[in-house]
């Protein structure tokens, strides 16, 4: 791929306590590249994106960011409930100095991204479905412009048909903003669908078992293709087989 690498991570470990949970990770993506990182829970998926947003300093291993500013969406909104949904999304500008009418015209254009209802901008986070919550988180994370976005499983709270809404609202955003993306996910559907490359980790902390690189463009796949490529995969594709089958929350059950 010609674009440049805006991540690269060379032999990346990280242990808590004396257990490895990661080792000897690779892992190069490129400007406005959306990857996946599938695995079971348990697997590093969080500890991994952590360290490389600079939020974990990892035990081994080397780290470049060749992108010009971050932003992050977590399965929590994580909003200000004393501030309205408009005073949320400016937060991150406010703090960046802009003006007042610079800041009020990117509230707008962002929330518009973000399909949230102008006539809620006036509304705390208490008074806002689950949905409208990670929508303001959303816009929010857009507001300063971000050419990287690292995502941790951001809806995996919501019910079905709200989340293909928000995947497609991501899908809508990287495209048109052309930023990147780091994409935690535990559902291999939806890492079809949004990304352009599917990362998976192993189950037993030895780092990324292996990657694939999904047929098509994010947002150009239909819904029939998608189903076909995840389920293919699930049943089919080794490196699929950890991901739904050792899950640190289910072991032990039987
Ligand atoms: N701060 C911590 N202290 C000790 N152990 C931790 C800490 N954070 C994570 N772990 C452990 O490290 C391992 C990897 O955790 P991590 O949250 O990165 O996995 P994950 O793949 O994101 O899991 P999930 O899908 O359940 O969110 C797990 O066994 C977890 O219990």
């Amino acid at each position: 791929m010609s674009r440049p690498p805006v991540l690269v991570l060379e032999g990346i470990g990280h242990a808590y306590f004396g257990r490895y949970v990661l080792e000897g990770v690779r892992l190069r993506l490129h400007a406005g590249e959306v990857a996946a990182l599938l695995g079971p829970s348990g697997s590093g998926k969080s500890t991994l994106l952590a360290i490389a947003a600079g939020i974990l300093d990892p035990l081994r291993g080397t780290l470049e960011r060749g992108y010009r500013r971050h932003a992050m969406v977590f399965q929590e909104p994580r909003l200000l409930p004393w501030a309205t949904a408009a005073q949320n999304i400016a937060y991150p500008l406010r703090l960046s100095g802009l003006g007042r009418a610079a800041r009020d015209a990117r509230v707008a254009e962002v929330a518009a991204l973000a399909h949230f209802d102008p006539a809620d901008l006036g509304k705390y986070p208490v008074e806002l479905s689950g949905g409208m919550r990670q929508r303001v988180a959303i816009a929010r994370a857009l507001a300063p412009a971000p050419d990287f976005v690292y995502f941790d499983e951001p809806f995996t709270a919501l019910d079905p048909g709200l989340r293909r809404a928000m995947q497609d609202l991501v899908i809508e955003a990287a495209s048109r903003h052309g930023f990147g993306a780091l994409f935690v996910t535990h559902d291999v559907q939806e890492a079809v669908r949004i990304a352009h490359r599917v990362l998976v980790l192993d189950a037993g902390g030895r780092g990324l078992a292996g990657e694939r690189v999904v047929p098509g463009v994010p947002g150009a796949r239909d819904a029939r293709t998608v189903f076909e490529t995840a389920h293919g995969w699930l049943a089919h594709d080794a490196l699929f087989q950890a991901v739904e089958g050792s899950d640190e929350r289910t072991a032990g059950w039987s």
